[in-house]
Formats: structure tokens, C-alpha cells, sequence
């Protein structure tokens, strides 16, 4: 019998709050970004979840809503292990813009396709731009080709499969249960390939914070059933206000 999966996306960001484009920037968790992690934590006690392995990115709303869902799990001891390919899709030069004021610069439709369309992706970030991760310090062991100045979900794909064939699916395949907390765009990616989501499907496909996604599969890892813990309700508004962060006001 595989394990099974938890996949969760980090509690709010201070620029989920402040409605930016965040991609690859390490911003923090908000207070209610530290709830939201934690009443993740509730609902997998409830749910009796017993975590093998954590897997997480290497960006810190990512790690603290990890660590806060552990501890409110009392599982503080699950193996944690963090990998830069979780990262959330890079966002290129959107990243630090105000996605409202975006779309009335450049369209909705515009900034949908951005946001949102499988294979597009975003204006490309400067390789001299002091905000590309070839200057950052985490990824200096990383040959710098390797490092995204953008990245289309396809991109995103690209390199969250590869640690999801190496790392993740064998622990699955052992049995283990398994938590992968991550962002919204990285996990659109993994989603996509386990429920085998056709490209134009995923462009609706929206993540909500904070909200465990639990998932069933068979032994090649197939998905039997997935759901939201807790009230559907609540996770299906949210994922719609992830949707509407993009509206010109
Ligand atoms: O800004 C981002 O990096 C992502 C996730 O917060 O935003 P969006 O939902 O617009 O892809």
C-alpha cells in the first residue's frame, strides 16, 4: 500500500497581503499567514495524519508554514528536507508589482496570461538584476544555468519533476506519508502532472493558502481520490480570491 500525500501551500505572505507578485522573493509569513499554517496543523490531527517526511522549499514562507503545521501536529520530529527545485515559479521582471495596478497597466487578459496560461511566461528579469538568484547566497552551489530569470508553469514543471521522481515519489512507493509544503504556482505544476490536467484545464486551477490538500494514490501513484481538509466551502471562496487577485479595481 503507497502512503499518502499532503501538498500545502504556504499561509499568507506579507505580499499576498500586499497583493505583489512574490515568485522567487523570500518574503515572510503575516500573522494570519502563522494562522493559517497552524489550523493546517488542526486539520491534519483531525485528519490523524503521521508524517514520514516533510519536503519544503527554500524560501522561508514556505519553511515556517511547514514547521508551524508540524508543531501544531506535535510531529516537530518528522525529517524535514528543503530543496530550491519547491521554490515558487519565478515571476521575472512582475516580481515586486502590484498585481491590480498590473492588470490596468497592461489588461487583464494580459496579466491572466502571465499568471496563468501554461507555456507563457513572464517578462524576463535582467541576469545583471541585483534580485537574480545567481546573486543569492542559497543557490551558490547551483550551476548559475540552471538558475530561472523567469519561469512558465511548463518551466516550473520542468524542474519540480525531476526532485519529485528522485526525492519524493520513492518515499511514496515505500509507503511513507508524505508533506510537500510549497507555493502556489509550484504546486499548480505538481498538481497538474499527478492528476494529468490538460494544459488549457490548469489555467482555472487556483490554490488557496493555508489549506491541506490530501491525496490517495496507488502503487504507480496514481491518484485514487484527493480533497481539501476541512470545510470544501471555505477552500473553494479561497481559491476563487486567489483568482480575482488580478482584477483591475
Ligand atoms: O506572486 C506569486 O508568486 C504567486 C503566488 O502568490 O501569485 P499568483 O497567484 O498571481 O501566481
Amino acid at each position: 500500500m503507497p502512503g499518502q500525500l499532503v501538498l500545502l501551500r504556504h499561509g499568507q505572505s506579507q505580499w499576498n497581503l500586499e497583493n505583489r507578485f512574490t515568485g522567487w522573493v523570500d518574503v515572510d509569513l503575516t500573522d494570519k499567514g502563522r494562522a493559517e499554517a497552524r489550523a493546517a496543523g488542526r486539520l491534519l490531527a483531525e485528519e490523524g495524519i503521521h508524517f514520514d517526511v516533510a519536503f519544503t522549499s527554500l524560501l522561508q514562507r514556505a519553511i515556517k508554514t511547514m514547521w508551524l503545521a508540524l508543531e501544531e501536529l506535535e510531529q516537530p520530529w518528522v525529517d524535514v528536507v528543503r530543496h530550491w527545485r519547491l521554490n515558487e515559479r519565478h515571476y521575472g521582471g512582475l516580481q515586486g508589482l502590484d498585481k491590480a495596478e498590473t492588470a490596468a497597466k497592461h489588461g487583464e487578459d494580459q496579466v491572466h496570461v502571465w499568471r496563468r496560461s501554461y507555456d507563457i511566461p513572464p517578462p524576463e528579469m535582467a541576469q545583471d538584476d541585483p534580485g537574480h538568484p545567481r546573486f543569492d547566497s542559497r543557490y551558490q552551489h547551483l550551476d548559475a544555468r540552471v538558475l530561472p530569470g523567469t519561469e512558465s508553469l511548463s518551466l516550473t514543471l520542468d524542474r519540480v519533476l525531476p526532485y519529485w521522481h528522485d526525492a519524493i515519489a520513492p518515499r511514496l512507493k515505500a509507503g511513507e506519508t508524505v508533506l510537500v509544503t510549497a507555493h502556489g504556482n509550484s504546486l499548480r505544476a505538481l498538481v497538474k502532472y499527478l492528476e494529468g490536467i490538460a494544459d488549457d484545464v490548469i489555467t482555472g486551477v487556483n490554490i488557496p493558502t493555508g489549506i491541506p490538500q490530501l491525496y490517495t494514490l496507488d502503487k504507480q501513484l496514481n491518484v485514487i481520490e484527493s480533497r481539501y481538509l476541512g470545510d470544501a466551502d471555505a477552500a473553494e471562496a479561497a481559491a476563487k480570491a486567489v483568482a480575482d487577485q488580478a482584477k483591475s479595481k
